[in-house]
């Protein structure tokens, strides 16, 4: 439902996007300045429910700009922003947002390293109510079959009581993403999911996006063009803030504008 802006506070967790249409996420015409810069410009993107997206864009293309008006940090100067139809996520905060069900990961892992797996992730579950109160917090059957679950997704049953400082970097970023996942997000903004990691962990990560995509919809931001040739579907690339192709990709690696601007700087040629 949209929302007037200073409205009550709506029971996020009740909000479900409206994506009759296929879509999820909405971006229109959306444009931010920093100083008379334009970061992004007249932007405007669609990710299908349940779809997996990568972007991807040089340096300062405004990749994290949108991951940043999409989750409420930076507000557009213009343009419309929703989640499903309806939803108008520019008249919510970022915790709002989060809670209405799009979770973001930054690059570096931010997990509890004192903590165990498990800790993190019931910490995770039981959303934001206070550190004590989470911890001498009982589980429910039902919370410990979620934790069960997420473990066996992102590859960390064994793992489950080391503590998580211990865990390898590509380990940490699992359990981030585990973390992300205890909170139900319709949608998954993942910043350089495989920087720093081995190429075993940078094929687990791929087939972990990928198995959550359908039941999620993900969007990942990266550079690494071999990762993404190995999970992408659909590709968006950004250049000056904008939206320069969008399709499969081989229709963008043959797309003239794409190797003039991006990957032909990316690949030396
Ligand atoms: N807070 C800010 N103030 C001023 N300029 C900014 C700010 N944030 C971003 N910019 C500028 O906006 C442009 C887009 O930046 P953005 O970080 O979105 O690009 P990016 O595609 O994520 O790049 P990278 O791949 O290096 O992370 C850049 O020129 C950047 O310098």
């Amino acid at each position: 439902m949209s929302r007037e802006a200073g409205s009550p506070l709506l029971e996020e967790e009740n909000i479900k996007p409206d994506t009759r249409h296929g879509v999820i996420l909405y971006v229109e015409d959306v444009s931010v300045s920093f100083d008379g810069f334009k970061a992004l410009n007249d932007l405007s993107l669609y990710i299908n429910d349940g779809e997996l997206r990568c972007l991807i864009g040089a340096n300062g293309a405004g990749k994290t700009t949108l991951m940043d008006v999409i989750t409420g940090k930076t507000r557009p100067d213009v343009g419309k922003v929703s989640f499903g139809q309806q939803v108008n996520l520019l008249e919510m905060d970022e915790a709002q947002i989060a809670r209405a069900g799009i979770g973001r990961k930054f690059q570096k892992p931010t997990v509890f390293e004192n903590l165990t797996v498990f800790e993190n992730l019931e910490l995770s579950l039981h959303g934001d109510k206070g550190i004590w109160a989470n911890l001498f917090h009982k589980l429910s059957g039902e919370q410990s079959d979620e934790i069960a679950q997420i473990l066996h997704t992102i590859g960390l049953v064994g793992e489950c009581n080391m503590q998580a400082g211990a865990l390898s970097h590509g380990q940490k970023q699992w359990l981030e993403i585990g973390m992300l996942l205890a909170a139900k997000p319709r949608l998954l903004l993942v910043d350089e999911p495989v920087a720093g990691m081995t190429a075993q962990e940078t094929e687990r990560t791929a087939e972990l996006l990928t198995s959550l995509a359908g039941d999620h919809s993900v969007v990942v931001v990266e550079h690494d063009m071999a990762f993404v040739r190995s999970i992408a579907r659909k590709v968006t690339v950004l250049h000056q803030g904008s939206v320069l192709a969008e399709g499969s990709m081989s229709e963008i690696q043959s797309n003239p504008e794409v190797v003039r601007v991006y990957l032909g700087e990316e690949t030396g040629e």
